[in-house]
């Protein structure tokens, strides 16, 4: 079933258009990737699903409801709860620990303080830093600071992750490494992915990849322009049999 429905979105920033029309389906527990050039679109696509941009036109359901339409406070709770987003700088909050940033979406959602905690530690260790608890992020590797607000973005059990390039600051192993744990443990849990990458050796961990182009899903799903794929030859006197 596709609880995440991407319909016909429109979205530009002022003259600038960056979606022309896209349509996009996500089932449960499926890790897309979207790909595409610079500029293509990508990150405005993830924002709009995310909740985090409306649209200008189309819609965007998740579970059916179209969300576009509701209000920011509503589109924020969702996005502390169901959903969970994770950029390429990893956004950790500097005055606090790394049990304290991924222990705050919990409090934010009103668990209490010692469960709390002990969830942060437990995701901590998962993805390997759990040593790192008392650490503020300023004493951290990039890598290090990926995997923590890794872990504070699945520390909710949220259903959708939404990734723009979150391994982008990574170098290549540390980013897989990241990248490997992230799908690892949503595919344990049936956690659905959407990831903004360009990099081919990052989207190859997807089930799905979508290609934008130019603000649209691109049909060959090449990024060719379609103009330019040769057709196979037909016609009098080209038929090969
Ligand atoms: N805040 C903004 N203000 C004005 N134009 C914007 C803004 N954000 C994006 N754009 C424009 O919208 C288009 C799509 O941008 P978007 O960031 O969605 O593409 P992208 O595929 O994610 O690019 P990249 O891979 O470089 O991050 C581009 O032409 C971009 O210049």
């Amino acid at each position: 079933m596709s609880r995440l429905q991407a319909r016909d979105v429109v979205r530009s920033y002022g003259p600038t258009p960056a979606l022309r029309g896209v349509s996009l389906d996500v089932a449960d527990g499926e890790i897309v990737a979207v790909t595409g050039p610079s500029g293509c679109g990508k990150s405005t696509l993830l924002h709009c699903l995310a909740g985090i941009l409306r649209p200008d036109e189309g819609a965007v359901r998740w579970n059916g409801e179209r969300i576009d339409t509701w209000p920011e406070a509503a589109r924020s709770r969702l996005r502390r709860t169901e959903f969970g987003v994770l950029f390429q700088f990893g956004q950790l909050v500097p005055e606090l620990t790394a049990a304290e940033n991924v222990a705050l979406p919990l409090l934010l959602a009103g668990t209490g303080r010692r469960e709390a905690g002990r969830a942060a530690g437990e995701w901590l260790d998962r993805f390997g830093v759990g040593h790192l608890a008392d650490v503020r992020p300023g004493a951290m590797s990039g890598g290090q600071q990926q995997r923590c607000a890794t872990a504070r973005a699945l520390v909710t059990g949220p259903r959708v992750i939404f990734a723009d390039e979150p391994t982008g600051a990574l170098d290549t192993l540390s980013g897989e490494e990241v990248l490997t744990q992230l799908v690892q443990l949503a595919r344990e849990q049936g956690t659905t992915i959407v990831l903004v990458t360009h990099e081919p050796r990052i989207a190859a961990y997807a089930d799905r990849e979508v290609m934008l182009r130019d603000g649209v899903v691109d049909p060959t799903g090449l990024g060719l322009d379609e103009t330019l794929v040769p057709l196979p030859a037909a016609g009098p006197g080209t038929d090969p049999r």
